[in-house]
């Protein structure tokens, strides 16, 4: 077992452990905003299909109005219209126009058309006050040509991406089912909301804010409610679950000696690293129990909070073959001074705001046991080992919410 890794050295082995692969099912489109597609997705159309035009007017040859303005207007003959889905089918002569519809195919023998505003209508004849110009129309293909791939397995599927997936004319995508991981809590005093709280007990807050975190990564959180003191248990409730690709425990991995989670994965398992340098959530653990990657989160609430954002998050991306990375780096003035640690990084959580430039202010009270830290705050303020950050000076903050 290794011990005491930097951040970097942890994600490594972390990642190193996202070897599955998850399944895939197909969903009507409508049905897969906020999944990942399993494949790459080429367009069935060209879009638009035909050179089309980007404006309500006339359609006909630039030499036709060559010139013209308010005082020698250009009168061309009207010999139909075209608007968008009942495309005119002949063919335009010289000293002609069609009238045509934002999003309409050029009729054939055109090359330019002018707005409706520089145009007067007089029964079959129309009177153009200025030019009629190629560059409103959109050539075949501006936006999307056949064949050509315009999202990619490991894309998020987000409000414009489905659009553009039925742009190119899929009435259903192939997507990663959502890998499961189960959530497993530890802890005598720890009790469930609703019911009543002993003497020393806390509420189980690990377990929903793992959730979330779940499944805002992209998988599915299996709760598997809390485990008591024997190992036998624990195996039996983890047998019960169903497959899973990842579990995460919460709870004892410090240096308590009540730690039943922690002596399993260590008899029953293999504990590949213990102890990460950073703060929050130095007490991280990494082990493999018949194949199934666990990380074991410390209790602290903040603590499983910033551990599983910082390496469960990114495993989950590994395992989807998430084509973004699982959070990006801003730099930030720090409006208030944040405290670093002598040989940790050190992840502060921040609120960040753009106030004519991009600011972040500590939430409070920082202390990994303070939850309210983490939904006050949007951002992980990093300070690198052995250092201090004062107010006014440039600190690096991730977000906590989704930035693509
Ligand atoms: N002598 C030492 N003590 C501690 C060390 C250390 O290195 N030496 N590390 C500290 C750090 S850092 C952390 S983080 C915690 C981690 O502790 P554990 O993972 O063993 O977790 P617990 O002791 O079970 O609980 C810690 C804390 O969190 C609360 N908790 C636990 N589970 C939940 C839950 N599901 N929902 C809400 N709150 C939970 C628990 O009540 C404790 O208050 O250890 C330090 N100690
Ligand atoms: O490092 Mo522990 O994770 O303070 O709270």
């Amino acid at each position: 077992m290794r011990a005491n890794l930097s951040v970097e050295e942890a994600l490594e082995l972390v990642l190193a452990e996202a070897r599955g692969e998850p399944g895939v099912e197909e969903l009507p489109l409508g049905e897969a905003l906020g999944r990942v597609l399993a494949e790459d997705l080429a367009s069935l159309a060209d879009h638009p299909d035909q050179d089309d035009t980007a404006i309500d007017g006339y359609a006909c040859r630039e030499a036709d109005a060559l010139g013209a303005s308010r005082e020698s207007p250009a009168r061309l003959r009207v010999i139909g219209e075209s608007p968008a889905g009942r495309p005119f089918r002949g063919r335009v002569g010289p000293g002609e126009a069609v009238a045509v519809y934002t999003g309409a195919p050029i009729p054939e023998g055109t090359d330019a058309v002018v707005r409706v505003e520089d145009t007067r209508r007089e029964g079959d004849e129309v009177l153009l006050f200025a030019p009629a110009s190629p560059k409103d129309i959109r050539p075949k293909g501006d936006d999307l040509r056949r064949g050509e791939v315009y999202l990619r397995r490991g894309d998020l599927l987000t409000p414009g991406r489905l659009g553009l997936a039925a742009a190119m004319g899929h009435p259903q995508v192939r997507v990663f089912r959502p890998p499961r991981v189960g959530i497993l809590s530890t802890g005598d005093e720890v009790v469930e909301p609703g019911e009543p709280l002993p003497y020393g007990g806390v509420y189980n807050s690990n377990a929903y804010s793992l959730l979330g975190l779940v499944r805002e990564a992209g998988g599915e959180p299996v709760l598997l409610g809390k485990v008591e003191d024997e190992p036998q248990r624990v195996l039996a409730r983890l047998e019960g679950a169903g497959r899973l690709d990842l579990l995460l425990t919460s709870g004892g991995v410090s240096m308590g000696e009540y730690d039943v989670v922690r002596k399993v994965l260590e008899e029953r398992g293999e504990v590949l690293f213990w102890k990460v340098k950073q703060q929050p959530g130095g007490p991280l653990l990494l082990a493999r129990l018949d194949g199934l990657p666990v990380l074991g989160l410390p209790g602290n609430p903040v603590s499983s909070m910033v551990t599983f954002f910082l390496y469960g998050r990114p495993f989950l991306y590994r395992l989807l073959r998430r084509t973004e990375p699982p959070y990006r780096a801003l730099r930030a003035k720090a409006l208030t001074p944040f405290r670093g640690a002598a040989g940790k990084k050190v992840f502060r959580r921040g609120i960040l705001s753009f106030e004519g430039e991009l600011v972040v202010r500590t939430t409070g009270n920082q202390s990994s046991g303070v939850l309210r830290s983490m939904a006050l705050g949007n951002a992980l303020v990093v300070i690198p080992p052995d250092q201090e950050v004062r107010e006014g000076e440039a600190v690096e903050a991730i977000p906590l919410t989704f930035v693509l």
